[in-house]
């Protein structure tokens, strides 16, 4: 199983806990934010973002989402701040998706999906790499951002108009000079609370920092990212679409706002 998950009926998130026990762990991930029961926290700091373009390195379809993967051997992209101690380094942006407008993000608000989320994930400096840090309680840091139909985002735009390469499952090219905070929407208001990684291996080492304001996406736009395969070349084709796992039970957790 562990090799070979995935979002169909026989590989998809209901599949995953035979691989991945943790699945039905105390602190998974995604969940229902429900901002009646966000208790606004004095105590949480803004964010603070900062992103060096010179470190996005290049865009990949790794078969179950497309990921631009960035420099990480410096504290040049980073995230301080928050609801967090310490530096934490951007590693890779993500998105997840449905195959409708209707649905795709993994984090709903009181019930509500979005067609998109956005993943930027950042790892804590304190141990040494990504993949070290992956499995530690307060390893890595995770900025949502959802997206809502609207207006065409351009800057997504420059992601998109890397797809014809990438179609396909194991698929890269190069993508320098991206700034990931074009993708950031105008306020950092924030929720957070800590969770999982919310694909296998699911491991409990998250803290959640999902913000309030969505971004926007054309509905054309979201056509382009169903354009994708989670299938590779030569295999028969399967559209990248529905790549989210559904929320999982708060078991006592508490969510926290950042706003009033
Ligand atoms: N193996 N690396 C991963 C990184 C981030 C996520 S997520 N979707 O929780 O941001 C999942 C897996
Ligand atoms: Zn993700």
């Amino acid at each position: 199983m562990s090799s070979s998950w995935g979002y169909g009926p026989s590989n998809g998130p209901e599949k995953w806990a035979s691989g991945f026990p943790v699945a039905n762990g105390p602190r998974q991930s995604p969940i229902d934010i429900v901002p009646a029961d966000a208790a606004f926290d004095a105590g949480l700091k803004p964010l603070r973002l900062k992103y060096d373009p010179s470190d996005s390195l290049d865009i990949l379809n790794n078969g179950h989402s497309f990921q631009v993967t960035f420099a990480d051997d410096r504290d040049s992209s980073t995230l301080t701040e928050g609801p967090i101690t310490g530096i934490y380094r951007l590693k890779q942006f993500h998105f997840h998706w449905g195959a409708s407008d209707d649905k795709g993000s993994e984090h709903t608000v009181a019930g509500r999906m979005f067609p998109a989320e956005l993943h930027l994930v950042h790892w804590n400096t304190k141990y040494g790499s990504f993949g070290e840090a992956a499995s530690q309680a307060d390893g890595l840091a995770v900025v949502g951002v959802f997206l809502q139909i609207g207006s065409k985002n351009e800057s997504l735009q420059k992601v998109l108009d890397t797809f014809d390469k990438i179609k396909a499952k194991g698929k890269q090219t190069t993508f320098g000079g991206f700034d990931p905070a074009a993708l950031l929407p105008g306020s950092l208001d924030y929720w957070t609370y800590l969770g999982s990684l919310t694909t296998p291996p699911l491991l409990e080492s998250v803290t959640w920092i999902v913000c309030k304001e969505p971004i926007s996406v054309s509905s054309e736009q979201m056509a382009r990212f169903r354009s994708l395969l989670f299938s590779a070349e030569g295999e028969p084709e399967c559209c990248m679409v529905d790549n989210y796992r559904p929320p999982q039970p708060l078991k006592g957790r508490s969510v926290r706002a950042s706003f009033q």
